[in-house]
Parts: C-alpha cells; structure tokens; sequence
C-alpha cells in the first residue's frame, strides 16, 4: 500500500511550489491533470488555483485560501501555509509532479485491485483488469480520440464557422489557415522588413482581442515602440528618432491615445531567454500569440554545433506550439542566396540559415525579400514557400520605410525585368537587319 502520509508530502510540496512561484501555474495546468493528485483535498487546491489562473486572477496564498473557503476561515489557511513549508522552494517541482503522478497511479491500481478482488461476475474482473491495464500503460500527455470521439468533436467544431487568425492582408486570410498551437514562420534577409511586419501583424491580432507577447530578442522596447507609433500614427520615423514632433503631432497623438493602449500587447526585452523561459513567461501572461524576433538568437544548451543549437530550439519551438495551444511566430534570418544572371534570386525553405529542422517544423513558412536587392524602396515580395493547409504562392508588397508600412501592391505581378540595354543595340554591328524590323526607317514603305 502507498503510505497515506508520503502520498500527500509530495502533493503539497507541488501546490505550495506553485504558491511559492505564481510563474508555474500556467505550466502546471496544462500538464498536470486533476486525477494526479489522489487526495481530494489537495485536488480542491489545485482546482481552485486553475480557477483562478484561468480568470487571469492572482493565485497567491492569500487568494486561494479567499477562494476555497468563501471568505470563511476553515483550515484552509493552515494547509496552504503547510504546503508552502513542505516545498519550501519551486525548484524540485517536476520530480514531485512526478512521484505525485506515480503515486495517484499506484492508488488506482490499489483501487481497481480492492474492486477486482470483490468483483461478483467475470465480466466486471475483465472490466477491472482492462483498466487496469489501461492505467499501465496511460501516459500523461498523450491525448487520443476514438473515431466516434473525433466524430463528435468534428460536428461540434465546424457546427459555427472556425475562426482563423485573422491578417492586416486580404490575401493572406485568402490563403492561410493558421490557428493556436502552429508554428508560423517569418524569414527574411537583415533589414528586409520582418520586424515591421511582425509588428504589424502583432498589433493587428491584438487589435483584434488576442493577447499577443512580441520578444524581442535583439531590439530594446523603445525601439520597437517607436516603430509601433510611426505605423500606427503614419508618422515619419526619423522624425520621432529625431524627437522632432510639434504641437499637431502631440495632439493626434492625444486624441489616438486610447486606441494606442488598448490592444493587449506586449513588447518583451528578450536578450537570454530561451525557449523555456519564452514558454514559462507566455503562460504566465495568457498569450495567445506569440512573435519572436529572431529564432537564431535564442540560446540553447544543445549548443555543441550552429547546426545542433537551432535544431534544437526549432523543435523546442514546434512541441510549445502544441502543448500550450499559443501560436507562434518565430522570425528568422536568411542566408544569401547565389545571384542568379539578373540578380535577384529568390530565397526558398533551403535559405533558412543553419537548420533544415525549421522547414519540418513549421506549419507555415513565409519568406520577405525585396524584388530588386539594389533599391532600396524596391517592392517586397512575401512568398508562402510552405503551408501545410493551403496554396503556397507568393504576394506583392510596398513598403514605405517612412511609417514603416506595409500595402499589397495594387500590380499584382512581378515587375518587369529591367534590360541591361535595349534589345536592337543587342544586333552586333556588321549582323544582318533581323527580320520584320520593328523599327522601319521613316518613309520606308
Ligand atoms: N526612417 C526611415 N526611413 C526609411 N526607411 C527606414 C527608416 N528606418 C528604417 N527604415 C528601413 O526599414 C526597414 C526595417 O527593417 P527591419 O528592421 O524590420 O528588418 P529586419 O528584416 O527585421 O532586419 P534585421 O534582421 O536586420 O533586424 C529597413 O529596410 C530600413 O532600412
């Protein structure tokens, strides 16, 4: 038999974890499952403290004893306090997460076997012995439905038309399908554009209700905030750089002030977190969305190789995509293409510096560029080079660097390509006139 006493020390030593370090909340509910913890009492805990996580609620001591007890002392104060002592720390929290899984286990095995052993029909043994074979092999985490399950779940998902992620270009939400829990990635050569555009379409999301986190992993706030008001206010940027606004600018900026604080997002000095600190900090904040500005900066204690390092940050990625449910939208940079004979060769999935990883990874990848490498407000060009639900094809951007602004272009096409000289000065002198001169002499007939 599981000690009664043991059982419990290592559930209080994971809910008083949790009280001591309000960061792990988050983490906690979505990998620790109300059937890990055995007792009900410390089941009521951690119900109380998903509660009020999940109403974006503090869950400190003094609140969760207020919740679980109505406001009425009843013991509850004693036991929170008892927990905090047991953990004394937050630090050991996963091993107790996993001697306390172990332990909830063993007692439903102890459980089923008390069952079996008064079972009065064959049938309710075979019952009880498949269940407790299924508690053998159940692993936390692994979520499967049945056909009948997914049947169910299908009606009920397309009964109301889904919501995608909504994007600030009508050509996107025409193509893309991305939802919480993708990976989206953004690539680009330095300074073509991708943390205007993530930032563009960071505002837009959040401007919509999602709680967006933008890291910046190489850019202070300031910086991505004066960007943010250059676009937003159609502002001159090197004006704002300059702290050159006058009068009528601090006046629209007074009058836009509510729709400049309103959407929820949030600009994060990055520099140093890795993905597990991204993760741990996103929960913590609810994000819904998050943009990372860029994967190759993220540090990584696989870090024997470049290769190995962004391998492994680019699957750290994709698994918080899906356990936490949070779009992510990692930016990365591109190497440079060989020019093909125009100049202008355009990146694919296999410019994606250093790891061949992210392309498996994503479920969409997108990739920035500008049409002519050489010209500084040439148009740029978004090419979807992956997307796992829908058409790949590529849209025409301009781009006023000014107010950091992005518009579809109204010529949908590729520019045409520039010649090097005109095609009659291409005739060596001396090679016979080519046939059907388009350009007759005057009077000829
Ligand atoms: N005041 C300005 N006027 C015009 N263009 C500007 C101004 N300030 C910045 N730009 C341009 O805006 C673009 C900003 O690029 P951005 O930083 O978003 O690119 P990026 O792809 O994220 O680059 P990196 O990887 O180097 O960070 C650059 O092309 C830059 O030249």
């Amino acid at each position: 038999m599981v000690n009664g006493g043991d059982v419990e020390l290592a559930q209080a030593a994971v809910l008083g974890a949790a009280l001591i370090d309000e960061s792990l909340v988050g983490e906690l509910t979505l990998k620790v499952e109300d059937r890990d913890f055995a007792t009900p009492k410390c089941r009521m805990v951690y119900q109380a403290l998903k509660k009020l996580f999940l109403a974006g609620q503090p869950t400190d001591p003094v609140t969760v004893v207020n919740q679980l007890s109505g406001g009425g002392e009843d013991g509850w104060r004693q036991y929170v306090m008892w927990a905090m002592d047991v953990a004394s720390t937050a630090v050991n929290v996963w091993e107790h997460v996993r001697i306390m899984r172990e332990q909830a286990r063993l007692c439903r095995l102890q459980e089923l076997g008390g069952r079996l052993q008064a079972a009065g029909s064959l049938e309710a043994a075979q019952g009880y012995i498949a269940k407790a074979s299924s508690e053998l092999v159940d692993r936390p985490g692994v979520k499967y439905v049945t056909m009948e399950e997914a049947l169910q779940d299908f009606f009920t998902r397309h009964h109301e038309r889904h919501e995608y992620y909504s994007w600030p270009l009508d050509k996107l939400n025409d193509r893309l399908f991305v939802e919480g829990g993708d990976m989206v990635v953004l690539g680009g050569y330095s300074s073509a554009g991708k943390t205007a555009l993530a930032l563009t379409f960071g505002w837009y999301l959040a401007g919509l209700g999602k709680r967006v986190g933008f890291f910046s992993l190489e850019t202070g706030y300031k910086k991505l905030h004066d960007r943010l008001i250059a676009t937003t206010m159609r502002m001159n940027l090197a004006k704002i750089k300059r702290s050159e606004l006058d009068e009528s600018d601090y006046q629209a900026l007074s009058i836009a002030s509510k729709r400049l604080i309103k959407p929820e997002l949030e600009l994060i000095e990055a520099a140093g977190m890795t993905v597990a600190d991204i993760q741990a900090f996103s929960l913590s904040r609810r994000y819904d969305a998050i943009f990372i500005d860029y994967l190759q900066l993220i540090p990584s204690p696989q870090g024997r190789s470049r290769y190995d390092a962004v391998t492994d940050v680019s699957i750290r990625l994709h698994q918080m995509s899906q356990t936490t449910g949070i779009a992510v939208f990692p930016l990365s940079q591109l190497s440079r293409p060989d020019k093909d004979r125009d100049g202008r060769k355009a990146p694919n999935m296999a410019s994606l510096r250093e790891s061949g990883q992210i392309e498996q990874d994503a479920d969409v990848i997108m990739l920035l560029y500008k049409e002519d490498p050489d010209r500084p407000d040439s148009r740029r060009v978004l090419k979807i080079a992956k997307n796992k639900e829908g058409e790949v094809g590529q849209i025409y951007l301009t781009f006023d660097g000014n107010t950091q602004t992005f518009r579809e272009s109204v010529y949908d096409a590729p520019a045409p390509k520039p010649r090097s000289e005109p095609e009659y000065m291409q005739v060596k002198l001396g090679d016979p006139p080519p046939e059907g001169d388009p350009w007759p002499q005057q009077g000829a007939s």
